[in-house]
């Protein structure tokens, strides 16, 4: 196996103006630390030279794709002839909801996002600019929604995310698409339940902090991040898991052993349970595990494993870290 192994971490994962600068002075975006096969690269139709962007990096990774508008027009051309046997799955968690904002437990109540949600969508979007995508699922629910939306309108290939009605026969007759251009510029979203937030019981509209003194931090947080304790008549992460991991199993997994770049934009506890069956985490270690608002993680599935790219490294960037192992449980 031809490898290029990128050493240093830096780029689409920082802070969005240093994107904005390497974009201006470089062709190509990019995602950090990836270790990425030369069949990867040519599935883009890139080559070396084309990919020599920083001092920091050999080459560059072929899940990234051209700002130019001459390669974006040759951008499905490259999709056709993919052949890799790669593919990127991107995951987000929802931004900032009005809930979050107001420090409350949401689980399956249905709240959109806050302005800054909706800004740190848009930031995400930027982040994933250059990743094609080709099939995006998210929740049943509009903060996960919105921010896939939203994030798709800041990228390179202008594709409109389309929602795929399944609901009834009537529903995907009636959305049907009649133009095959007009479907190739589009990209397809399938909004599924299972992926939804755990479900939090009683607690859902409660104020953490509130809940935190009444019950005792140690009671709250068991109910918060324990692996299988459920919050009262709530989901347990454990319980969560089983839906949203069979899901993943069946109907995305699939999509990624076909070649095809998905993003799933979710939530909190959906997500945890998802990376801890991609990072193959103990119940002990996803204890630990807590993902941003609104911050893209890109993983490289190859030949059935997942390899997790993107979170960059260093201490001046701890605030952009998707997620860490190690986090200090703070009561909020
Ligand atoms: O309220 C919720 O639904 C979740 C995510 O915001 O909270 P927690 O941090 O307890 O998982």
């Amino acid at each position: 196996m031809a490898t290029g192994v990128y050493n240093q971490a830096i780029g689409a994962f920082q802070s969005n103006s240093h994107i904005n600068n390497f974009n201006h002075q470089h062709k190509f975006n990019y995602i950090g630390r990836l270790v990425v096969t030369k069949d990867f690269f040519s599935s883009y139709g890139l080559s070396k030279r084309d990919l020599r962007v920083s001092k920091c990096i050999e080459y560059q990774t072929s899940v990234v794709d051209s700002v130019s508008s001459a390669s974006r027009s040759r951008t499905s051309d490259r999709d056709t002839h993919k052949k890799s046997n790669e593919a990127a799955l991107i995951l987000v968690r929802h931004g900032e909801s009005l809930w979050n904002e107001k420090n409350l437990f949401t689980g399956c109540v249905d709240v959109p996002l806050s302005k800054k949600g909706i800004d740190e969508a848009i930031e995400a979007g930027k982040r994933i600019s250059s990743i094609p995508v080709d099939l995006i699922f998210t929740s049943a629910l509009i903060r996960a929604q919105m921010t896939a939306m939203l994030a798709m309108t800041q990228h390179r290939h202008m594709k409109v995310p389309i929602i795929m009605h399944n609901e009834s026969e009537q529903a995907r007759e009636w959305s049907q698409v009649f133009c095959k251009d007009t479907k190739e510029h589009s990209i397809p979203v399938i909004a599924a339940w299972q992926l939804n937030e755990r479900m939090y019981g009683e607690l859902q509209g409660l104020n953490k902090q509130e809940t935190a003194q009444r019950y005792g931090k140690e009671q709250v947080h068991e109910w918060r991040r324990s692996y299988n304790i459920p919050p009262p008549n709530g989901e347990s992460l454990e319980m969560c898991a089983e839906r949203a991991v069979a899901y993943f199993r069946d109907q995305i997994e699939p999509q990624l052993l076909s070649g095809k770049n998905v993003m799933v934009s979710a939530h909190g506890n959906s997500l945890r349970s998802i990376i801890m069956y991609l990072d193959k985490l103990t119940s002990q270690e996803v204890i630990n595990l807590e993902l941003s608002t609104g911050i893209p993680m890109l993983y490289i599935f190859k030949e059935g494993r997942f390899i997790r790219r993107g979170s960059p490294i260093g201490p001046t960037e701890a605030g952009v870290y998707a997620y860490t192992r190690r986090c200090v449980y703070k009561s909020c």
